[in-house]
């Protein structure tokens, strides 16, 4: 946005936008232009109606401000939410250009009051944002105008991109390939959250080796999968069997500000979880000199919440198998062996009510979410190198742990005194 003397939304002409109805439909796409367009679109109609609209993005240079007021900005929309008005998520993006996403909301007020004005001109008051409207022609054409100048653009529908838009922004957004880009996110936070000094001088004093060697030490078994697909059973079980070091990620060296990060938007709360892996590492590293190690959580959980989080919509929408963003970061500890729990959506479902804790706004979701739930799955089976090898969890405790000492007894290389 470089030309100051240029319309705002001439700038953004060059874009594109989608628009969700909801997680199971196919987004809409649509594009501006400066010459007419033909008449009535069904596509269009279905999204835009015929009531007052609005398009809201957060606005700002710097990266952490402008996502927490991002999330900031969905928090007000949703609280002062008038009846009649519905908010769907909006982006624009350059097609298939790495970086170019732009996550807005898009606010619908089919209400007899027009109430969503007020909240709007608010918004404007308090925040800064950038706003457009849409309004209908009599011959059924939209328009699109910057709230700020009396400029129209006519409304056209576009094709959708070979990538779902939401992928784009992945790599040092929402999973961090290298431990400084984690680390340069929470330093970018240190005014408005200082538990990220905090955070920062714990993985400083951690004394990371980049990647050591591990050819000389014992096994280092990783455990993933959802919540209640009895990580903590088996790796307890494993523990006691194998006479290993039990570690987990994120480490009890942070949990006390778990909390206060799992508020944040993705690209802190991710930054977090990222560095949280380099500590763990580090205690990996020096526990595998004596004993094996089994960790509790690793890096392809945090990759895997991470990727489904982000990617918007259906399992289809995911990266494809192979993509760079399913790789292991270059400078983080690899495991000797990744088991992935899986177990049946009624047996999961089965093992949380008998639980009955408090779950994580997360954890919620993935009960409601079935959708959540089969991208975190999907993603968790295509990362690689390490990939991860399926276990079948849904039976009992005992049968798991059997099979689990199995796999490690047929895995090459891994040398355990006593199996
Ligand atoms: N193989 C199994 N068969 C039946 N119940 C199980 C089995 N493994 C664990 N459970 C029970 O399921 C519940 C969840 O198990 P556990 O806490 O080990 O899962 P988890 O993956 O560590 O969960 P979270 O990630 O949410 O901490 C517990 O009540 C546990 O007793
Ligand atoms: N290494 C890790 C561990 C956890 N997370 C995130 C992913 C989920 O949001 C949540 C699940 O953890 P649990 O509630 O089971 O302790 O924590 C991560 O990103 N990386």
């Amino acid at each position: 946005m470089a030309n100051r003397s240029m319309s705002r939304l001439t700038q953004w002409c060059s874009r594109i936008f989608m628009v969700e109805i909801n997680q199971k439909t196919e987004p809409i796409y649509f594009s501006l232009s400066s010459t007419p367009v033909s008449a009535g679109n069904k596509d269009l109609e279905a999204v835009l109606g015929n009531g007052k609209l609005f398009a809201v993005y957060a606005l700002g240079d710097a990266r952490v401000p402008r996502a927490r007021s991002h999330t900031h900005l969905k928090r007000a929309l949703t609280q002062d939410l008038p009846p009649g008005c519905d908010l769907l998520n909006t982006a624009s993006f350059l097609p298939d250009v790495k970086n170019s996403l732009v996550n807005g909301f898009f606010l619908r007020d089919n209400s007899v009051l027009s109430s969503s004005e007020r909240i709007v001109t608010q918004l404007r008051q308090k925040a800064s944002v950038c706003v457009f409207t849409y309004t209908r022609e009599q011959n059924g054409v939209y328009l699109c105008s910057d709230v700020t100048d009396d400029r129209s653009y006519y409304v056209t529908t576009a094709p959708a991109p070979l990538r779902h838009p939401s992928t784009l922004n992945i790599i040092n957004s929402d999973v961090f390939y290298q431990m400084k880009d984690a680390y340069k996110v929470l330093q970018e936070c240190i005014d408005v959250i200082p538990e990220s000094k905090a955070v920062l001088e714990l993985v400083e004093e951690q004394q990371l080796e980049p990647n050591s060697s591990q050819d000389e030490s014992f096994p280092i078994i990783v455990i993933e999968g959802l919540d209640a697909t009895g990580k903590t059973t088996l790796t307890f079980s494993l523990q006691k069997a194998l006479g290993a070091v039990l570690l987990k990620s994120p480490p009890q060296c942070l949990a006390d500000f778990r909390p206060r990060f799992d508020t944040e938007p993705p690209l802190i709360r991710r930054a977090f979880y990222a560095l949280g892996n380099y500590i763990t590492a580090a205690q990996i590293a020096r526990e595998s000199s004596y004993a094996p190690v089994i960790v509790d959580r690793y890096w392809h959980s945090t990759a895997a919440y991470a990727i489904a989080t982000a990617v918007s919509g259906r399992e289809e929408n995911l990266p494809a198998v192979g993509s760079e963003i399913y790789e292991w970061p270059c400078d983080l500890l690899r495991p000797s062996l990744v088991l992935l729990l899986s177990v049946s959506p009624e047996e999961r479902l089965r093992r949380l009510s008998h639980r009955g804790l408090d779950k994580t706004e997360e954890e919620s979701q993935l009960e409601i979410n079935h959708l959540f739930r089969r991208k975190v799955d999907e993603a968790y089976r295509r990362i690689q190198n390490p990939a991860c090898i399926v276990v079948d969890a849904n039976p009992s405790p005992d049968h798991v742990l059997k099979q689990v000492l199995g796999l490690i007894r047929n895995k090459n290389n891994l040398q355990f005194p006593g199996l």
